[in-house]
């Protein structure tokens, strides 16, 4: 397994099969290259499946155990099913989508070999949903959800970006989770270095404080330093959540895990992913980028990291591969650094090179 400069093993691949999207999510990052607006059409600068696959045999190679399949809306790809099923059997392969495409699609790509999804849902909430994501397809979002469990693809993941938005949500989404044994929830930190807006963030210690008061359980995932927490449905009023108040009444029992636990019996699992500023975050971040014109990159913040694979070649991947994760750098606390005044500035030291 390749290791970076700073001892990060490089276990995973997240791999953007497109920036195109039938949603326009008003807070998208598009894994850090921006916007996803334009013709939803094949793109010529996209790369092919053949190209796809060799980068996933070489990336076995190096010891790659997991890959995710984002973008971009990535079931925008028609031959998604054919890159699952040539991905290497050595590998975990998992997909980021929207869900407006799995109903029908579902079990396609449970039998080419999908081991997990997961599926951004913001809202319990018809109207805010199309608000957040420019898009009138609630309901086809949940048929999505319901094709995915239907297959077996479960705990389904589901993706919420906390931000000023979509934070009244939370304890219903928590609820919702708590209900249905087959899903998860993902909280994540809205990350504004690529989509702007600073002011819709919400601080999310926060939601940290309301779940710690809540779970039964929590749990620390190696992967990103990120909490879990094992809650109950019953008292999950949102009225501290808006509050500042972050008084504590209960101690929840702390334990460790590495992998995807999935133990339902203590209620509903709910993962927060609070990169923002978050040096641990960085320093237990243990995946590589490419980027759907087949550039690799270290990390999901730099577009100044940018390698191209060339034409593609085994060996070009393979030199790619290495100069990539010997440039990795951890985005919080070595790229940008603290300035003066407590906020955030870029290292001198990376300036321009
Ligand atoms: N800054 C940063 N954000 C990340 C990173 N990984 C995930 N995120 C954020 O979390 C979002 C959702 O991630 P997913 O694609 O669902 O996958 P994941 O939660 O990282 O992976 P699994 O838990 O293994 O499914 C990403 O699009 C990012 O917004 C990372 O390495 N760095
Ligand atoms: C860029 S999308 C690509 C996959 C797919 N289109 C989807 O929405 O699931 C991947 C994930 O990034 C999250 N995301 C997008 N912009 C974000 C931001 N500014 N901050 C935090 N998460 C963001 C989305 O909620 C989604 O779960
Ligand atoms: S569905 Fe995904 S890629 Fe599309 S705009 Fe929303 S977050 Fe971005
Ligand atoms: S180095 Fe930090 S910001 Fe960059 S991808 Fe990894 S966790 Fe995210």
């Amino acid at each position: 397994m390749l290791v970076d400069g700073f001892g990060r093993e490089v276990s995973g691949v997240r791999v953007s099969l497109t920036d195109r999207c039938n949603f326009d999510c008003v807070y998208c990052h598009n894994e850090g290259l921006g916007d996803t607006r334009g013709p939803m059409e094949p793109a010529e600068n996209e790369m092919g499946t053949e190209d796809v696959v060799r980068f996933l045999e070489v990336a076995s190679e190096f010891d790659v155990e997991k890959v995710k399949f984002t973008g971009g809306e990535p079931m925008l790809r028609d031959d998604l099913e054919e890159i699952v099923r040539r991905t290497p059997d050595d590998m975990e392969t998992s997909l980021t989508t929207n869900g407006t495409f799995l109903p029908g699609r579902a079990e396609g790509l449970r039998e080419a070999g999908l081991d997990r999804v997961n599926v951004s849902q913001d809202a319990i909430d018809r109207e805010a949903f199309a608000e957040i994501t420019e898009s009138g397809a609630y309901e086809r979002v949940l048929e999505g959800v319901e094709a995915a469990l239907d297959v077996g693809l479960d705990p389904v993941k589901l993706n919420m970006v906390v931000f000023e938005g979509t934070v009244e949500f939370i304890p219903e989404m928590v609820e919702h989770v708590a209900a249905n044994s087959g899903l998860q929830l993902q909280l994540i930190e809205y990350m504004p270095e690529i989509a702007g807006h600073p002011e819709w963030a919400i601080d999310i210690e926060r939601v940290h404080d309301w779940l710690a008061e809540r779970a039964d359980r929590i749990e620390h995932r190696e992967m990103h330093d990120r909490r879990r927490y094992w809650v109950n449905g019953g008292d999950v009023s949102s009225e501290e959540l808006r509050s500042s108040d972050r008084s504590s009444g209960r101690s929840p029992r702390e334990d460790e895990a590495s992998g995807a636990s999935s133990d339902s019996s203590d209620g509903g699992m709910v993962e927060i992913v609070d990169p923002v500023g978050n040096e641990t975050f960085c320093a237990n971040c243990h995946r590589v980028r490419v980027t759907h014109e087949g550039y690799l990159k270290g990390c999901l913040n730099r577009n100044d990291d940018l390698r191209s694979m060339g034409e593609m070649t085994r060996d070009e991947i393979r030199d790619a591969f290495r100069e990539v994760v010997h440039n990795r750098v951890p985005y919080y606390g070595e790229y940008m650094i603290r300035d003066g005044d407590g906020g955030w500035e870029v290292n001198d030291e990376y300036v321009g090179a």
